[in-house]
């Protein structure tokens, strides 16, 4: 059991993948702020990422999971705020570095270019690496 909030949204395309995320962070322990969409309307990815974003500005999550169909969609709109470091991510590879080089603070994935297996060892690399700061700190720095 851990006592960090997990901030989660996505669109109609993300929905499923969403909710399995949301199931898996549960059975990791976190907690769990599902800021939606929890229906299958269709909706605007930019809403969902503006949430994300009003959500880990005022706490208590401080790391987030976007989801639409291909994941671009909100992670351009999520990495229009500052104090998002959003990382579209299609494999662990891709999950770690972006903790260890880019110290992000949101996982994005595509609920229809990922299989469900891989988006699930995604999320659990993203959440199990550190930043690993050095060179890659004034990098950062020079984004927020
Ligand atoms: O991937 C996305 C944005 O990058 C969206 O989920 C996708 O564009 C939604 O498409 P549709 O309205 O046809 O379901």
């Amino acid at each position: 059991m851990t006592d960090e909030t997990i901030a989660i949204a996505g669109d109609h395309a993300g929905l499923e993948l969403k909710n399995a995320l949301a199931e898996q962070l549960r059975g990791m322990g976190f907690s769990v702020l599902d800021l939606g969409t929890n229906t299958g309307d269709s909706v605007d990815y930019p809403d969902f990422a503006d949430k994300l974003a009003d959500a880990l500005k005022t706490g208590p999550a401080r790391r987030g999971v976007l989801v639409c169909g291909t994941g671009i969609g909100i992670s351009i709109a999520a990495n229009r705020h500052r104090h998002l470091r959003a990382a579209l991510c299609h494999n662990a590879t891709d999950a770690r570095l972006s903790r260890q080089h880019n110290d992000a603070n949101v996982l994005v994935l595509g609920a229809r270019t990922l299989g469900a297996e891989v988006a699930a060892d995604c999320l659990k690399t993203f959440l199990a690496t550190e930043f690993e700061g050095g060179r890659h700190q004034p990098r950062v720095s020079k984004m927020s």
